[in-house]
């Protein structure tokens, strides 16, 4: 479990008074289509200058930028856009050490991707597709996360890939591409394990046919499609026929549907009426199970759809209006399901601990391998509220009707866990402090700020 360091969050319990109605919100782009667009600079069709805009500069898209300038990729950040060129002068990165490797390739860049699992698998994919010889590696926590779930399918198509330390861990050494085309089987739903080998079949323009046990999100086959890339799709299967793609000089990235679950969980929670809009959210349905279960079990949630982006996302105003009063449980018990809300588990189950049926988040045994194990940490989170929560092998039951309580609840330096901490606490009378809960800049660095829009009193406890 990381040590707590970020510093602690504080919510005050209630809505503060004059929030219009309807209210409309502006939230970050998104993550997942961000660490995609920024990648898409090192295929082989990409142009000499892609400007990546609204992208996502949490610190999980942020541990690319380093390991692209170590590659010889320029990134320039400015405001919210991303300004990547090729053929730079590369900046090395320095070499946290590891136990395990006593000595490290000298003739490959070494590529720091921090936490990130998807900047790490994703990067391994396109690297495993060019041939670039790299040491990719992460930091402590990640470094005990799976990358054999990638590794070993990319091996079977002839990728020259060594473990350098811990097998199926980081570090790891591309040291060849891709060559062998063929079929491969994936074990597990995780969109960044197939999204890894995608990433390196179209890099390579090798014909390969990926067969996955979950259709879970699916932003790299849209945004490569969307290039040009000749991908097709028939149950549980994913074929690249081989051939080029070209990348567009300009991808804009969508407002990420997993960071606008919190202002409208928040919305929710208080029930106080009204109507709240987030415009150009990423309408992808694979994206959409938190408001989809919701919906499902009596929330008023609709989409507006309004086009599509240059990589391939469709996108439109998302409308929360009233509250949870209709709604008494929700229920998660389908793979896909699960993973079309499987950043948004902590913050269903904090809103179902409020609710007052017995609710049910199963298919969650990925969610083990997350930065924290978010079965265990998400069930700590709301034990600390005094919610009735048992988790099990593969997801978690909440009973509602458990009286919850403020004080103090601990993130375990997890953003999600922070910030569904944090959501729940604006609906609960009194004040709670969420440890360690600035950690949310991960992945919504104005995640504070948003909240406070929507009518929430919250604040980052600044003397730490
Ligand atoms: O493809 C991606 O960008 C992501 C996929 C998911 O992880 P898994 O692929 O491990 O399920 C998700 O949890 C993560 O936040 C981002
Ligand atoms: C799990 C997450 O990301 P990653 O797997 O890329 O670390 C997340 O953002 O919640």
């Amino acid at each position: 479990m990381p040590m707590t360091s970020s510093a602690d969050l504080t919510v005050d319990g209630g809505r503060t008074a004059g929030v219009s109605d309807p209210l409309t919100v502006t939230v970050a782009g998104d993550k997942s289509v961000s660490h995609r667009a920024l990648l898409a600079a090192l295929l082989p069709g990409a142009p000499e200058l892609l400007t990546v805009r609204r992208a996502n500069l949490g610190g999980a898209v942020r541990a690319l930028l380093p390991a692209m300038r170590a590659l010889g990729v320029a990134v320039d950040v400015s405001g919210d856009t991303l300004v990547v060129r090729r053929g730079a002068a590369p900046v090395p990165q320095p070499v946290r050490p590891h136990s395990g490797v006593v000595a490290w390739p000298e003739d490959a860049p070494y590529l720091q991707t921090e936490g990130s699992s998807a900047a790490a698998r994703l990067l391994l994919g396109i690297l495993a597709g060019t041939g670039l010889r790299a040491v990719v590696d992460g930091d402590e926590v990640l470094r005990h996360r799976p990358m054999d779930w990638l590794v070993d399918p990319l091996r079977v198509l002839g990728a020259d890939i060594e473990y350098l330390g811990e097998p199926g861990r980081l570090p790891v050494l591309v040291a060849g591409s891709v060559h062998r085309p063929g079929r491969v089987d994936l074990a597990v739903g995780s969109a960044q394990a197939r999204s890894g080998v995608l990433l390196a079949a179209v890099a390579a323009g090798l014909p390969v046919a990926l067969r996955h046990p979950v259709r879970s999100r699916d932003h790299t086959e849209r945004m490569l499609a969307a290039f040009g890339a000749r991908l097709t799709e028939s149950d549980g299967e994913v074929a690249h026929q081989g051939g080029d793609c070209v990348v567009p000089p300009v991808v804009d990235v969508p407002t990420d549907p997993s960071l606008a679950a919190y202002p409208v969980a928040a919305h929710l929670l208080w029930g106080h009426g009204g109507e709240l809009r987030v415009p150009d959210v990423c309408l992808n349905p694979t994206r959409l199970g938190f408001f989809d279960v919701l919906r499902t079990a009596g929330a008023d949630i609709s989409y507006e759809g309004r086009g599509t982006t240059t990589g391939g996302e469709p996108v439109g105003t998302l409308v929360a209006r009233g509250g949870l009063g209709r709604v008494r449980r929700v229920r998660v018990d389908q793979p896909a399901v699960l993973h079309a809300l499987i950043d948004e588990v902590p913050l269903l189950a904090a809103v179902a601990a409020t609710l007052p049926g017995e609710s049910w988040i199963g298919c969650a045994e990925e969610l083990r391998f997350k930065e924290t194990d978010r079965i265990a940490t998400t069930a700590g989170m709301l034990d600390a509220f005094g919610a009735d929560v048992a988790a099990v092998d593969d997801g978690l039951l909440i009973r509602g009707g458990a009286p919850l309580r403020t004080g103090e609840v601990p993130a375990f330096e997890d953003h999600r866990i922070a910030m569904a901490a944090a959501t729940l606490a604006v609906s609960l009378p009194g004040r709670t402090t969420v440890s360690g809960g600035a950690c949310h800049r991960t992945s919504f660095p104005d995640f504070a700020d948003v909240q406070r829009a929507v009518g929430a009193r919250i604040c980052e406890d600044t003397t730490s």
